[in-house]
């Protein structure tokens, strides 16, 4: 048999789609650090001050050795140099702890955007997703804008500072020289120029693939059991290495790409000094300027090799921030649900049931997709147990899906209490509902955080009574700590059967007007799951309930039962009835022993 390519096997899914042509990055970082400016500023600050500092020392040292010489008194050159060298240190460790920190702050501003998003993004947006791609941008991303905030933005500053300034002073010595100065430097910036770009691309590349290997490795340790399982740690390993190894070939491209901006700028200096010379020499000769002048130049030259060096490194750091931050508004250009408004009311008890209606529901999960409802219709009045049933794929849990507003129909209507779920303000929506979906996830954290995830603000004495009701009592009795027992990752520590029961009792726990539980008792045992449908049967003599079930023995005594095929309702009616009048459910039924009698 032949072995199935690694490649098909292995290789992460796409990142999220270019974000279509959205502000310029140095706009996105300016409105990063638009908080921080004073901070920034008075970070740039101190760094010129130590420049400063640092400059003046030659002259007073110059003025030390004078006196030495003249055996003139020495002592105040040496206080002023003292105080020089410690107010160089001190205003120096002042400025860059100033600056790092800044930077920073520059970094959390951008997570703390960035985190806003991802915990808003719409289901649709995240279905075409990885997680760890995801992580990545919030990670590895966000911490690029370090770098790009002192580097680039200050060394914009205070480099282009500095050249602007001693250009201007080269304008005053020589005219003619400093045309031949600027002709040099426009040729070297024009090739730095081509260069940049290929730095961004680089960076970017590299990026993607720290999120690719993000999303190889959150596919691995989210599915550890299963990868050991199939033997496929090799292959597994071998796709994370992969996507290492790329990130690594790339940020080499751009460290190269890097030097070549580093060394053209210094070799154009070396250029320009060379020509200065001859052209200065040639102007000396003709009595067109004095020696002095041109030595004045030359020095001014070779001083102006440092901001340039600087102002280069600020454009190529420019450009691996800039990768970032496009990797950034590519998450932020996603659909993201509305922000809060406020917290959402609790449900008071003894809230009434709701209702829910589709009417002419069609729906498909993506523009390219095949459309999964093809006009569903059905009402359920407020109260009572309405159950789902039909063949896998038949469009069971994307009802409750729409419900939910998790995503929206591409036609028709989903109403609660007569009113379309597009209207209702979501956290309202939400609030009023409780959800147990399929193969309901437990969290990291303990017991009693999973089971008030969804109402915190639940009293002890309610907790109580949903462990009664899902008959957890007996294992919250056997575990270490009871409620405060740490559950692990994704509830490891708990069987199957236990995190379903954990789930509705974190459903129950809100005290939803409707309660939607999708093959919610499916991995329970016997005694749990008649137990769990007593408990269901009396929620649903106060509130809405919905159930997907497979196992048509869990729903035979709904109030209503709608069979679904194939994105329609086939049927809608009690069991007996269904049995006499839905060939689809009688023969369900019958697969499953049913009598059907
Ligand atoms: N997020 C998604 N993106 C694209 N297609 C999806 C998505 N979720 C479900 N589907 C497709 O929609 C169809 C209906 O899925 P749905 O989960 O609603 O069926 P179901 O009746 O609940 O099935 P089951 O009984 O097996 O849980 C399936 O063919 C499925 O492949």
């Amino acid at each position: 048999m032949a072995t199935p390519s690694t490649d098909d096997a292995t290789v992460p899914p796409a990142p999220p789609a270019a974000a279509p042509s959205g502000p310029p990055a140095w706009r996105v970082l300016l409105d990063y650090v638009r908080p921080h400016r004073g901070a920034l500023l008075a970070g740039a600050l101190l760094s010129l001050v130590t420049s400063a500092t640092g400059l003046a020392l030659p002259l007073v040292a110059r003025g030390l050795i004078e006196n030495l010489s003249d055996n003139g008194p020495i002592g105040a050159a040496l206080l002023l140099m003292s105080v020089l060298v410690l107010a160089n240190a001190g205003v120096g460790a002042l400025g860059s702890y100033v600056l790092q920190r800044t930077a920073e702050s520059v970094v959390l501003t951008a997570r703390r955007s960035l985190i806003g998003f991802l915990i808003r993004l719409r289901v649709s947006a995240v279905d075409g997703t990885e997680p760890g791609d995801l992580l990545s941008r919030a990670t590895s991303d966000t911490t690029l804008l370090r770098a790009m905030t002192t580097n680039s933005l200050v060394g914009l500053g205070t480099g282009g500072l500095t050249l602007v300034a001693t250009l201007v002073m080269m304008c005053f010595v020589d005219l003619v020289l400093l045309g031949v100065t600027l002709a040099v430097i426009t040729l070297a910036a024009v090739v730095i120029g081509l260069i940049v770009p290929a730095i961004n691309r680089a960076s970017k590349r590299a990026q993607e693939s720290v999120g690719q290997m993000g999303a190889a490795l959150e596919r691995v340790l989210g599915a550890l059991r299963t990868v050991k399982a199939s033997g496929a740690e090799g292959r597994e390993e071998e796709t994370v290495r992969r996507a290492a190894e790329a990130s690594w070939r790339e940020s080499v491209r751009a460290a190269k790409w890097s030097a070549l901006a580093g060394n053209t700028a210094g070799l154009s200096m070396q250029f320009a000094f060379i020509t200065v010379l001859a052209v200065g020499g040639a102007r000396v000769a003709t009595d067109a300027i004095s020696v002095g002048t041109l030595v004045a130049f030359l020095l001014y030259v070779f001083y102006l090799m440092a901001p340039i060096q600087e102002v280069v490194q600020a454009v190529t750091q420019y450009q691996v921030g800039a990768a970032a931050i496009s990797r950034i508004q590519e998450v932020a250009a996603l659909p993201a649900e509305p922000a809060p408004r406020g917290a959402a009311r609790p449900v008071p008890a003894g809230a009434a049931p709701a209702s829910v209606t589709f009417e002419g529901v069609r729906f498909r999960y993506g523009p390219e997709l095949p459309e999964i409802h093809h006009g569903v219709d059905f009402v359920v009045p407020p109260r009572g147990l309405t159950a789902f049933v039909g063949p896998s794929g038949a469009g069971k849990t994307t009802v409750f899906s729409l419900i939910e507003r998790f995503y929206d129909p591409t036609d028709g209507r989903v109403l609660v209490d007569g009113v379309d779920v597009a209207e209702w303000d979501l956290l309202e929506l939400r609030a009023a509902i409780g959800y147990v979906e399929q193969d309901a996830p437990v969290l990291s954290g303990t017991l009693r955080e999973n089971l008030l995830f969804g109402a915190p603000e639940s009293d002890e004495d309610a907790l109580r009574e949903a462990v009664r009701t899902t008959r957890l009592d007996g294992l919250v009795a056997r575990l270490p700590d009871g409620l405060d027992t740490v559950v692990g990752h994704r509830g490891t520590k708990l069987s199957g059967g236990e995190r379903q029961r954990v789930a509705i009792a974190r459903a129950l726990l809100r005290r939803p007007r409707l309660l939607l539980l999708d093959e919610a008792t499916s991995q329970l045992d016997a005694v749990n799951e008649a137990a769990l449908r007593d408990t269901v049967a009396e929620v649903a003599r106060d509130t809405t309930v919905l159930v997907v079930a497979h196992r048509l023995s869990t729903v035979t005594s709904a109030d209503r039962i709608v069979v679904m095929d194939a994105g329609r309702v086939q049927a809608v009616g009690t069991h007996r009835e269904l049995v006499a009048g839905s060939p689809l459910y009688a023969e369900l039924a019958a697969t499953q022993f049913l009598a059907t009698a």
